[in-house]
């Protein structure tokens, strides 16, 4: 497959050597704004947020397979800020910290698969990435991809990654097609469309109408998010009960699924397999910091700073969602001497501004030292951090960012505590064999 298809970033990212960090292009009249540098993605993104806010038009995605409600999706208006806002009661930089002792137990679940079956690698990933979030959305213990709820949901997810490719379904180039009945010869993507539509429906109910019966039975033993939505709806009756609790389970819904911290995970995985200077280097640091005789905690993590730029190096390198999700102009603009349509779909090439070599020389290699500031070890602030890209741009950027970089840490940190992870044996896993070191007896 041609490098365009897989990784249209480093497409972008060779052309913007050429044309200049802001490119333009049209496909079948839809406008495409590219930005190449941090220094585009603040102006447009983040100064300009109240008119580069919006999300493109996804009629397969939005309209028939009804993911309408969801944050990610849904277009910039009232509906999208009050979700939002009660997002951030939930996952912002305080808030997670209650979290913390979820993270730290799963983590040890974790390392206790990966001791017994090295060889399921990633299935211990996703497992593991998908536990943390149902425990904290539900207070449901998931010690199983086959549970009922992750399975749904990632049938519903794998939905909408297929539909969500540009150009798979044709009413995403033209619209009216969604009125086509399902039966009409040809119509077959309305059949898809009402399977994934049905998968997601249970999505967002069958978890928070679960957690409801737990608690009008006393059965809801572990607090949780939904549990204390629940708790707060107005009484039933009450005009405003249905649009609250509305709002509520489908608040639930991005972070009851799946998220990119599984990639970032497997990213982490690959590069110490690729770079085992840098993983001895954070493990003496942790030998020093933690010893032989406990686990990593949160507390350790002030002490940790070469762990710290591990995992922003990890992040910067090999930058998973490099580029993030599409805005879309609400407004015409006019920028820098350009005029740019309302409705252009805009993109921040992450993987550009993660390779910029002003902000990160060499940057192909991978250096978790240049994070540091080499007088005194710590971390250095004047360093541009990756976050700067990978959680997306403006009003849009990820409201779960702190949430994911805790599991980030507390996952790294223990795993290098407690294995050496080595290149494959064979070709068909990542690592065949994962090394137990001194703290076998800890996890
Ligand atoms: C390493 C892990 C993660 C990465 C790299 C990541 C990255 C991103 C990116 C690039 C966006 C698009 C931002 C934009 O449009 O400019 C996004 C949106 C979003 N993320 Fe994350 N994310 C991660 C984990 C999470 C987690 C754990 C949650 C939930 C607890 C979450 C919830 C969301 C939501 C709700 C949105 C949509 C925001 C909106 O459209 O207003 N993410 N994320």
């Amino acid at each position: 497959m041609p490098m365009g298809e897989r990784e249209p970033w480093l497409v972008y990212d060779q052309w913007s050597k050429t044309y200049g960090d802001l490119l333009y292009f049209e496909v079948l009249g839809q406008p495409f704004l590219i930005l190449c540098s941090l220094h585009r993605t603040n102006d447009i993104l983040q100064k300009r947020s109240t008119i580069y806010s919006d999300r493109p038009q996804m009629p397969m995605v939005v309209d028939l397979m009804g993911w309408d409600f969801v944050l990610g999706f849904r277009n910039y208006g009232a509906w999208w800020k009050k979700q939002r806002k009660l997002f951030h009661e939930y996952f912002n930089p305080s808030a997670v910290t209650q979290y913390r002792a979820i993270q730290l137990d799963e983590t040890h679940d974790f390392l206790r698969r990966l001791s017994e079956n090295p060889d399921d690698l990633f299935k211990h990933i996703r497992l593991h990435v998908a536990a943390i979030i149902q425990r904290i959305s539900y207070g449901a213990k998931v010690d199983s991809l086959d549970h009922p709820f992750v399975r749904n949901a990632e049938a519903a997810l794998a939905g909408v990654s297929e539909a969500g490719i540009p150009g798979r379904f044709l009413v995403d180039l033209m619209p009216i097609l969604k009125y086509v009945p399902e039966w009409f010869p040809g119509a077959s993507f309305q059949k898809k469309a009402r399977v994934w539509r049905e998968l997601n429906e249970k999505m967002v109910n069958w978890p928070f109408e679960a957690v409801k019966e737990r608690m009008s039975n006393g059965t809801q033993l572990a607090p949780s998010i939904a549990s204390t939505l629940i708790d707060k709806l107005p009484e039933k009756g009450h005009p405003d009960r249905e649009e609250e609790e509305n709002h509520a389970n489908k608040l639930l819904v991005r972070s009851g699924a799946s998220d990119s911290s599984n990639s970032t995970l497997q990213s982490f995985f690959l590069s110490m397999v690729l770079h085992p200077n840098a993983m001895k280097k954070a493990q003496a640091e942790l030998d020093r910091v933690v010893g032989p005789s406990r686990l990593p905690d949160f507390s350790d993590r002030p002490s940790l700073p070469y762990v710290s730029a591990l995992i922003k190096e990890v992040t910067r390198w090999n930058a998973g969602v490099s580029l993030g999700m599409a805005h879309c102009s609400s407004e015409d603009d006019e920028y820098d001497g350009y005029f740019i349509p309302k409705g252009t779909v805009v993109m921040g090439n992450a993987w550009s501004i993660l390779h910029d070599p002003e902000a990160y020389p060499n940057p192909d290699e991978f250096l978790p030292e240049r994070f540091l500031d080499l007088k005194d070890g710590q971390l250095n602030p004047d360093v541009q951090d990756p976050s700067c890209a990978i959680f997306g741009y403006g009003r849009r950027i990820c409201p779960g960012q702190h949430l994911a970089q805790d599991t980030i840490f507390i996952t790294v940190a223990s795993t290098l505590a407690l294995f050496n992870i080595l290149p494959p044996l064979d070709e068909t896993v990542l690592i065949k064999e994962t090394d137990i070191r001194s703290l076998s007896s800890a996890a």
